[in-house]
């Protein structure tokens, strides 16, 4: 089905929606449509109440939960919306296959709201400072409501209302995914115009995305406070991502090596070193050597994947850098291409659509000034 009958479609587009009927039991109000969340949100402001906005594509895991755990002790309400938002997406990106878990989003957030709800008790009877605020909506909006007089475009001189941040955007991400920043800004200017929250917040981990929403919210003067929380990973160092889910064992622990050539990099950074050769340098190393050691092994052994960009960059313009700054620092960050495997083993565990789908992998590490 084209992307424009599903917009005219009154059938849900999206798995999720389908599964999304509103229960009385939640312990937040879930939204679908702007007009009687906005009358929430001038209640919450009539009663002295600040709200935290919290923008995902769903599928949470730790990294989002530690934004909402960020946004709880900053206000008294914490909105968090899901919204796989197409226009972000490039046509022949991984929008269908995007990973969608209404019911397991549900579930985290219910059991979030506890946690706060049982801090609140407690504080009270310490009186302690430290009160949570408490998830009070979800906005999950239909493709329809956020894009409402035309279908959602995808292509680069597609027709529609949407907020450019140049030349941000054509960077790094920007230049192998050249509608994503484009997209990001559209929908993030239309959830900071429906919910009007005091403070929003975004992952470390999409470095290039914040960066962009600092640039926008202070370009238009959006009245809002842009708050980033550090990056979230496993034990093994690997950032936790939605799109994680499609990797499976083997290429989960090949996928290291985008982590293992910043670390490298930092720490030539660490140990006195300023130029972008010797910075680097020592990342590329490590992808070199590791893909050399991959491409020996069997089809059935091994995972290949392609080095898009490791980079050396000014951390408020992006602009590649020859020397790091002492007293600005600057942003080291990646991406790689995880191949989808060439032939399993029985049993193996494969991941999500059975190690055939190719991941995207992104990271990065900020090298801080070395002068206050
Ligand atoms: N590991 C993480 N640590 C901290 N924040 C994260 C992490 N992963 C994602 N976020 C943040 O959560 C917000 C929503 O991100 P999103 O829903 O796209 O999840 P994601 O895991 O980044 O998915 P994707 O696989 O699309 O990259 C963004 O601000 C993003 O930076
Ligand atoms: C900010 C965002 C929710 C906009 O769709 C998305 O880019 C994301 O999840 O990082
Ligand atoms: N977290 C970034 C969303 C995307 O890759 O589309």
């Amino acid at each position: 089905m084209s992307r424009w009958v599903r917009w005219f479609s009154t059938v849900s587009p999206f798995r999720a929606e389908a599964t999304m009927a509103p229960r009385l039991s939640h312990s937040f109000q879930v939204f679908r449509d702007v007009s009687p969340l906005r009358q929430l949100r001038r209640q919450l402001l009539l009663s002295d109440r600040t709200v935290g906005l919290v923008p995902t594509m769903g599928a949470l895991h730790e990294g989002h939960l530690s934004l909402i755990r960020q946004a709880a002790s900053e206000n008294t309400d914490i909105f968090v919306s899901i919204f796989v938002n197409p226009t972000q997406f490039g046509v022949n990106e991984d929008l269908d296959s995007y990973p969608r878990t209404w019911d397991s989003d549900v579930e985290k957030l219910e059991k979030l709201n506890r946690e706060f709800a049982s801090l609140r008790d407690k504080s009270s009877v310490e009186s302690s400072s430290d009160v949570p605020g408490q998830i009070t909506a979800i906005f999950a909006p239909t493709s329809q409501v956020m894009y409402p007089s035309l279908p959602p475009s995808s292509e680069i001189d597609g027709p529609g209302s949407f907020v450019t941040i140049t030349p941000l955007a054509s960077k790094l991400e920007g230049a192998s995914r050249p509608v994503f920043f484009r997209g990001v800004a559209t929908v993030c200017t239309k959830l900071f115009n429906i919910v009007t929250p005091d403070r929003v917040y975004f992952g470390q981990k999409d470095i290039q995305q914040t960066v962009i929403i600092r640039r926008m919210v202070q370009d238009f003067h959006i009245g809002t406070e842009v708050k980033i929380g550090s990056t979230v990973r496993e034990d093994s160092g690997l950032a936790l991502s939605s799109r994680n889910a499609y990797l499976g064992t083997r290429r989960r622990t090949v996928g290291l090596v985008l982590f293992r050539a910043l670390k490298a990099a930092e720490e030539a950074f660490m140990s006195g070193k300023n130029s972008r050769a010797d910075i680097l340098g020592a990342a590329n190393d490590v992808a070199q050597k590791t893909l050399s050691e991959q491409e020996v092994l069997s089809p059935s052994d091994r995972v290949l994947f392609e080095v898009d960009y490791i980079s050396l960059a000014d951390p408020d313009t992006l602009d590649e850098i020859d020397e790091v700054n002492s007293s600005k620092g600057a942003i080291l960050s990646g991406a790689v291409k995880m191949f989808p495997l060439e032939q399993s083993i029985p049993g193996e565990d494969c991941g999500l659509g059975d190690g055939k789908v190719p991941v995207r992998l992104i990271d990065n590490l900020i090298l801080k000034p070395r002068t206050p």
